[in-house]
């Protein structure tokens, strides 16, 4: 593949995981992709920053005017649903990270309707998660449980729901903040356990897919496991994620994994 042909990609999002993702792009490390252009909010903020011959803007119809074959969210749930269908009606793909949005059964059903109407599609990396494929792969048959466990340090918890529950500047044990179904805890903690979201699709959905949620001041990695059990057998996944400097909530995997993602559009060769 030339140049030439190299796969456009527009990025919703300059935060933590988005600068790095498109630092991939640029550095070649995410394959024959071209950063066409970057959705931020306010564009005046980036004034000093260059990224080639990318367009950073925070008008929508610069942004699409590009015609990026895919666009990759960034940037939260709020970004989701406000950009998941018009990048589809704009005839490109939407990879998205912030899938706890499709928590929202009503949003997800009409993302899924114009995916289907455009022959486009929506892509979900594994970002801080892993096993995806193996949990697809055994969703095949009939699953018995999919439970997630999700551990984080205190740093990683600040500003969001686990303030409401336990005190951050006090706790000393692991402490349980959360139990429930997958569709509760996408929408608890938009920021912070979108992995549950990723899961429930990969595998037995929202509501049967179980989740716990742990403050843990005694880890320094951000840790999820994954246990299911089914006729294919059963599996244990445990990733401990690097967090990012800037944004402890957030591992340094989920920017690669999204590179590994847009590299595999291109590649003839495609693992996972
Ligand atoms: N699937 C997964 O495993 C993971 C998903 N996430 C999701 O990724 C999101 C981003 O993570 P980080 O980069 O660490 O967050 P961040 O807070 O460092 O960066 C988010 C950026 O998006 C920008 N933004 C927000 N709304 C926007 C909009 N409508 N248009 C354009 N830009 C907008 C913000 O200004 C900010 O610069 C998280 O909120 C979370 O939902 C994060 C980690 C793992
Ligand atoms: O990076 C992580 O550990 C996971 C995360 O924030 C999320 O799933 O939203």
């Amino acid at each position: 593949m030339t140049e030439q042909h190299a796969i456009r990609v527009g990025l919703i999002g300059y935060g933590t995981a988005g600068k790095d993702v498109a630092e991939t792009i640029l550095s070649g490390q995410a394959g024959n992709t071209r950063l066409t252009s970057v959705l931020v909010r306010n564009a005046g903020k980036y004034n000093d920053v260059s990224l080639d011959s990318c367009t950073i803007t925070d008008n929508e119809e610069t942004f699409f005017a590009f015609r990026p074959d895919v666009v990759v969210e960034m940037a939260g749930h709020e970004a989701v649903i406000r950009y998941a269908e018009t990048s589809l009606q704009h005839g490109c793909d939407f990879m998205v990270i912030s899938v706890g949005a499709f928590c929202d059964q009503k949003l997800y059903d009409r993302i899924m309707a114009s995916a289907s109407q455009q022959q486009k599609r929506v892509l979900i990396p594994s970002a801080a998660i892993a096993g995806l494929d193996r949990i697809a792969a055994a969703a095949q048959g009939p699953l018995e449980r999919v439970m997630l466990t999700t551990r984080k340090p205190v740093k990683a918890w600040r500003d969001t729901y686990a303030e409401e529950v336990v005190d951050l500047d006090t706790v000393t044990q692991p402490t349980l903040i959360f139990e429930g179904n997958a569709r509760e805890s996408s929408g608890i903690f938009p920021e912070s356990v979108n992995v549950s979201a990723a899961l429930s699709l990969a595998g037995v959905g929202f509501e049967a897919t179980q989740v716990r949620v742990l403050v843990d001041p005694t880890i320094e990695k951000n840790v999820h496991e994954v246990t299911a059990k089914g006729l294919f057998g059963e599996v244990r996944i445990e990733v401990q994620n690097t967090p990012s400097p800037n944004n402890p909530k957030t591992g340094y995997i989920v920017a690669m994994s999204v590179a590994h993602a847009l590299k595999n559009l291109s590649s003839p060769l495609v693992i996972g």
